[in-house]
């Protein structure tokens, strides 16, 4: 089910580490390359990552580096599993030691500040010859570690990159879908994020699964309706890159945007939200930045006005979701009857 494709991951945060763990638990060698020289060295020696996944001993087959040229060399397949902000500076460092055959896939879920790129459209201009795609779907790392069932989604316009990436990805608890939407893939992976704050902070205030479900859906209305203007198919949305992320993200309290809303919800300030969670948490960027970007076009977003009031300008839940429950009534399913 692999067909010999050597494998290198870059970032040994928390889903870099699990993407590079499944690999290896299949028994195929994995390099795992970090910018962290005595993180790579605890991995080598202890098989732990004790930072992002401590207590769980990852596959002999991984071999954990800070040399990127090494990490790169003779692998045909690199998972790329860096912060969106940190992303392009990477993938500068790699360029220089790839070559033109190598497939780059990005698992980030996150929008480039100034450019409004997402990370597909960072490795169409860096990497203009290499195979791309992207992975994304509902995949909680600290779930996959566990070997909980999970299924997921290879975007690509390259047919040979997908079925490469499902060959060496599948297991009994692990299968990947196929699609060739790369930005609307990527687009749900990331907007999910946002409305994942705004379930946490709900579920910090006590409120009912009425609620939940409302803003579930009402996210997924809205973000299908910033994708179209931003020229992807709706219909993603109604796959495990959209509808299913969605779900996963805005329900679990091992999404770190979650938790930042739940910490939000308790009283904390932003930066005590952010920096209690020592990992990255996507949806505060991207909050900021969608909110401008649909400043800019003029794409109704209500709830990402209102949680960005609350958010960044301390506004009270309480005023901005009476505000919005007051709010002219509106069509449900805007494809089927258009907004007013
Ligand atoms: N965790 C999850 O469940 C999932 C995460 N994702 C996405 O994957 C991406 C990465 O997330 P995740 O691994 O969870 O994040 P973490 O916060 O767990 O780890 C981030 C990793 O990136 C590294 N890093 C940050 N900046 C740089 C840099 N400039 N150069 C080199 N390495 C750098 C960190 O290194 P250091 O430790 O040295 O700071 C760390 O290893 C995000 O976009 C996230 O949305 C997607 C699916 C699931
Ligand atoms: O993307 C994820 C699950 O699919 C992980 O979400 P968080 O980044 O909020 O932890």
């Amino acid at each position: 089910m692999t067909n010999g494709a050597k494998v290198a991951v870059l970032g040994g945060g928390s889903f870099g580490t699990v993407i590079a763990n499944l690999i290896g638990t299949k028994g195929e060698a994995v390099n795992l390359w970090m910018r962290d020289v005595q993180r790579a060295e605890e991995i080598n020696e202890t098989g732990e990552n004790s930072r992002y996944l401590p207590g769980r001993q990852l596959a002999e087959s991984i071999t954990a580096t800070a040399d990127m040229q090494a990490a790169l060399a003779d692998v045909d397949i690199i998972f790329v599993s860096i912060p969106s902000s940190s992303f392009r500076s990477v993938i500068a460092q790699a360029k220089v030691y790839l070559k033109p055959d190598q497939i780059v896939v990005s698992t980030t879920k996150g929008i480039e500040a100034d450019t409004f790129s997402l990370m597909s459209q960072i490795l169409a201009d860096e990497l203009p010859e290499n195979p791309i795609g992207v992975l994304s779907g509902p995949n909680l790392a600290k779930e996959i570690v566990q070997q909980q069932l999970t299924a997921t989604v290879i975007a690509s316009e390259s047919e040979k990159v997908r079925k490469a990436v499902q060959d060496i990805l599948h297991c009994a608890y692990f299968r990947i879908y196929a699609s060739t939407d790369m930005y609307g893939v990527e687009l749900g992976g990331t907007l999910k994020n946002i409305y994942a704050i705004a379930s946490g902070l709900s579920a910090a205030l006590g409120m009912g699964e009425n609620t939940k479900s409302m803003l579930m859906t009402r996210s997924l209305a809205e973000m299908s309706r910033f994708a179209v203007q931003l020229g992807a198919n709706p219909m993603t949305f109604l796959g495990l890159a959209g509808v299913g992320d969605l779900i996963v993200t805005c329900s679990s309290p091992l999404s770190r945007n979650y938790r930042v809303g739940f910490a939000l919800g308790e009283g904390k300030s932003l930066v005590e939200a952010v920096e209690s969670l020592g990992e990255v948490a996507e949806g505060v960027n991207t909050l900021r930045y969608v909110k401008e970007k649909a400043d800019e076009l003029g794409i109704y977003m209500p709830l990402v006005r209102g949680l960005f009031e609350v958010v960044f300008n301390g506004a009270p839940v309480s005023q901005v979701a009476k505000m919005m429950m007051l709010n002219t009534q509106s069509s449900d399913v805007e494809f089927i009857l258009p907004r007013d």
